[in-house]
């Protein structure tokens, strides 16, 4: 603001001295103009004055206005007047002639029909050239006279050379119109009319610049410089007048710092003004001046400003500085809080981790499901610091109660001492261990555990507890023990198992071997269990074990063993005691046990056993030899009889690798024909012929020569061979029969044997039809003889079967009838055609009461049932006798004839009657 202030009072001193010059300049120019006019005015007034009177009239003038070079009068003179007029003139001017100013040169003016002529010039000293002088050679002068006289006003030239002046001067001539009679006319063209000449002055621009500006005294002011142009632009052609200012020297401050010219302010003004028609132009300009030289105030203030604000800029760093420096302390002290506060709450959230991850464990401890307790390592006895409420609920005793003792209060009275010790000794090593213990509970069962202790160690490494797991695997154990009890017993009866057995004789051989005592092995098997199995059922089987099972064990010692091997079969081992030596005795109180009736399903079964045994160590000194051996001796009591009871021989051991030798040679013995057909004869009582035969088979061996089927027909339905062999011996009867039949013995009928195998096969019908229908034997005339058990087994399978067999046509009898439980009812439901008395009821119908009253009965029953009877192993005439007595159908027996070859059976057809 001060800089403008200054600025401005600058500007306005610059302007108010240029304004000044300018109208000191206007004015002093209007004032020669108006000088022009008083002269103009003085010519009309007076009216074409004399050179004298002009003179007169203008000298005080040109005193008083220095700057006016000269005043003159300019006429116009025709052609015709100028020889006159040149001479008139040459009375006052001795040379006067009219003349041009060409090329610079004065010369007679040439011919022309008119000359505007320099008449009077004042003063003429210094302008003699200018007398006589035609103008209208100077088209400047011609045409400012032109708008004088269009504009009625006095007109100035441009700056133009003088005639009378040298050639560098230049100078102006003011014009103004001159008309006849003095006034000035009102229009245009009569002033034209009127126009005779014109009063000039003659100015010298320079000087009356200079004289203008002298009088008013500003010349003194050296600084302000003028330039003054006349004509229409300000250019250097028209330059009139030249002022230099004096430069200036320049501030030492705009030196130094080189800043003034920065700020220059405006140096220069231009002012344009009329004058006489003629346009001035000028221009004051003042040098550049040093901006300190005006703005000392400004650039006082600036400075002071400037210290000001560099200080309050230092003072405002400072402070900034020092905020700065504590706002960076304050964030530093902040971060370091903020770190503070985050290792703070990373503590406190670890802690807290820490803790929850604590009570966690905790409660995880008290909820678990075993017993967790923590013994102290330094306590004597390693006393109990904590248990959970497991070890309450399965020990039975309380947390108050346990703690302070040692974990050998659990245990009992047989506790396993050694596991105990090994948990001893490892707390004493300070390391894990685990064992199964077998404590107790608070109130005295068995407390089976898996226990677990760890040493707990603290953060040098040393033991300061022991953490121990207590896992109850009572119910574990008891299963363990059940399933133990039941994979060595027998599921059916309770006692030991086959697996067991071998066990508990290794047991007792090694006993009896270290007390150098003998020992039994005793092999029982049922009499004609299959039988009772197969008639009244499996249950009623079943039944049956579980009492004989139970009955054996009774009727031994406490001490001896009573295992079942499968079946029907039962092992004992009967070790020698101190003060009983084994006896017979013992094995007949068996025998009796097994004898004694059982009552099954309304039967009353009368059960015999056989009975082998071995010795140890005479027949053998281990297991499997001594229970190989009972079995032999077992199978040769069933031999000898049943109900029996066979000590082992080793002869008897002959016999079974016999038996075993014939099982092989069995098998082959069909493919080497070693099978053939004997034929028993039948004898109708009452026409004493022989109405037909019985097949029986016999193997001709080769190294044992005739084998009896006793010995191979049972070892044929174990092994399964009964199918192919039975099959062989249908088709040969088959055959045979019919050869027979074919041979003039048309009424010859063949009964053939069935076994169980054959029986319960599916195709057996198909494969009867089959050889019936191959070898053309009528099925009448073959007769199937079935064991009761047989067709008693599935009473239901049996009637489909034997319907199936009597749609063939053949006939059907029972065998062995009498020895097994046939119900009456199931026998009036069977299709059958024959019963056969069997072999041992007819050896003793002289001798035994019974004997003779089954017999009569079977032949009542018969008859009953309208069925034909035959009694088989009819040996002699009172057993002829007595079966014809009681009306019984036929005969088969050795009283007859014993089974025969082919041959021999047809021999006997051929007897027309038998002698009986
Ligand atoms: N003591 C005595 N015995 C007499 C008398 N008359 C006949 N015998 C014998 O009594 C048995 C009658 O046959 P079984 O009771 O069916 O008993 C037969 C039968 O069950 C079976 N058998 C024989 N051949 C076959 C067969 O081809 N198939 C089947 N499945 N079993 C057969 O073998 C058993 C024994 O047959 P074998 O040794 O031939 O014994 C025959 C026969 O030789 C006599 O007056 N007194």
């Amino acid at each position: 603001a001060t800089s403008h202030l200054e600025d401005d009072a600058v500007n306005l001193d610059f302007e108010r001295r240029a304004a000044l010059r300018a109208f000191t300049i206007q004015r002093g120019l209007e004032e020669a103009v108006q000088v022009l006019s008083v002269i103009n005015h003085f010519h009309a007034t007076v009216g074409d004055p004399s050179r004298e009177q002009f003179r007169a009239f203008t000298r005080p003038l040109l005193e008083r206005y220095p700057y006016v070079r000269a005043f003159g009068l300019q006429r116009f003179v025709s052609d015709e007047d100028r020889l006159v007029f040149e001479a008139l003139r040459q009375g006052a001017v001795p040379d006067f002639q009219i003349t041009a100013f060409v090329d610079g040169k004065l010369q007679r003016a040439p011919q022309q029909p008119s000359y505007l002529v320099v008449d009077y010039v004042e003063p003429v000293k210094g302008n003699e050239a200018a007398l006589g002088l035609d103008q209208t050679g100077n088209p400047i002068v011609m045409k400012t006279l032109d708008i004088a006289l269009s504009t009625g006003r006095p007109a100035s030239t441009m700056p133009m050379r003088l005639a009378q002046a040298g050639p560098d001067e230049r100078g102006l001539l003011v014009l103004q119109p001159v008309y006849r009679g003095g006034e000035q006319p009102a229009s245009l063209e009569e002033r034209r009319a009127a126009l005779v000449g014109d009063t000039s002055a003659v100015l010298q621009a320079t000087e009356l610049v200079q004289k203008i500006l002298e009088g008013a005294g500003l010349l003194e002011d050296r600084e302000i410089g003028v330039r003054i142009f006349v004509g229409p632009q300000a250019d250097d052609s028209n330059l009139v007048y030249l002022h230099e200012s004096a430069p200036n020297a320049g501030h030492w401050l705009d030196q130094l710092l080189a800043l003034g010219s920065l700020f220059q302010r405006p140096s220069n003004t231009m002012t344009s003004f009329d004058i006489a028609g003629q346009t001035w132009h000028m221009e004051i300009s003042i040098p550049p001046r040093s901006v300190f030289a005006d703005h000392y105030g400004s650039l006082l203030i600036l400075l002071v400003g400037v210290i000001a604000s560099l200080l309050g800029a230092a003072y405002m760093r400072a402070l900034s500085m020092r905020s700065h420096r504590v706002q960076q302390l304050v964030e530093d002290k902040t971060a370091e809080l903020r770190h503070t506060n985050a290792l703070l709450s990373d503590d406190i959230k670890a802690r807290r981790l820490a803790e929850s991850a604590l009570q966690l464990r905790h409660q995880a401890i008290e909820a678990s499901a075993n017993a967790i307790l923590i013994l102290s390592a330094q306590a004597p006895e390693y006393a109990i610091e904590y248990v959970n409420p497991a070890f309450a609920r399965i020990t039975g005793y309380s947390p108050s109660e346990a703690v302070g003792k040692s974990i050998r209060f659990l245990e009992g009275r047989d506790s396993d001492l050694e596991g105990f010790e090994t948990v001893w000794i490892a707390m004493r090593e300070k390391r894990e261990h685990n064992v199964i213990l077998r404590n107790y509970h608070k109130d005295g069962s068995e407390l089976w555990n898996d226990f677990y202790i760890a040493p707990v160690k603290d953060d040098a490494g040393a033991v300061t507890h022991y953490v121990a797991a207590l896992y109850d695997i009572t119910s574990m154990k008891r299963y363990e023990a059940e399933l133990e009890f039941q994979a060595s017993r027998d599921t059916l009866t309770g006692l030991i198992n086959r697996h067991m057995l071998r066990h508990h004789l290794e047991q007792a051989i090694g006993a009896a071997e270290r007390q150098k005592q003998a020992l039994w092995v005793v092999f029982v098997d049922l009499d004609r269990f299959k039988f009772v199995n197969d008639t009244l059922g499996h249950k009623a089987g079943d039944t049956l074990l579980r009492t004989v099972a139970g009955r054996l064990r009774a009727a031994v010692r406490e001490a001896d063993t009573v295992a079942r091997l499968g079946g029907d079969e039962f092992i004992m081992i009967l070790p020698e005691q101190d003060e009983l030596t084994l006896d017979t005795r013992s094995l007949q109180r068996i025998m009796d046990a097994v004898a004694a009736p059982i009552t099954l399903g309304g039967h009353t079964l009368f059960m015999t056993c056989s009975v082998g045994v071995a010795c140890y160590p005479a027949d053998g000194t281990d297991g499997e030899t001594l229970i190989k051996h009972a079995d032999i001796a077992m199978y040769r009591g069933k031999q000898t009889g049943r109900n029996n009871f066979q000590f082992y021989t080793p002869a008897m051991n002959e016999q079974a690798l016999e038996r075993l030798r014939i099982e092989g040679d069995l098998r082959s013995a069909l493919d080497n024909g070693e099978f053939l057909l004997h034929y028993q004869p039948k004898v109708d009582l009452a026409s004493g012929e022989v109405v037909g035969c019985e097949a029986l088979i016999r193997w001709q061996h080769p190294q044992l020569g005739m084998v009896s089927p006793a010995r191979f027909i049972g070892l044929a339905e174990e092994t399964g061979l009964i199918l192919p062999i039975g099959a062989w011996v249908l088709r040969t009867a088959c055959t045979q029969c019919r050869q027979w039949q074919l041979a003039g013995h048309e009424d010859i009928s063949v009964s053939v044997n069935l076994s169980v195998g054959q029986f319960l096969q599916k195709d057996l019908v198909s494969s009867i039809a089959d050889a019936l229908e191959d070898t053309g034997l009528p099925p009448a005339s073959l007769e199937l003889e079935l064991t009761e058990s047989l067709m008693m087994t599935d009473v239901e399978h049996a009637i489909g079967i034997l319907a199936g067999l009597k749609e063939l046509g053949v006939r059907l009898s029972i065998d062995d009838f009498g020895t097994g439980y046939s119900s009456l009812a199931y026998l009036k439901r069977f299709p059958i055609d024959v019963l056969k008395i069997d072999r041992s009821f007819v050896r003793d119908i002289t001798i035994d009461a019974d004997d003779a009253a089954i017999t009569a009965s079977i032949i009542s029953l018969a008859r009953h049932l309208k069925l034909r009877v035959i009694a088989e192993g009819v040996e002699t005439d009172e057993q002829l006798d007595y079966l014809r007595h009681y009306g019984c159908d036929e005969i088969q027996g050795y009283l007859f004839s014993p089974p025969v070859p082919a041959e021999k059976f047809e021999q006997i057809l051929k007897q027309e009657r038998v002698s009986i």
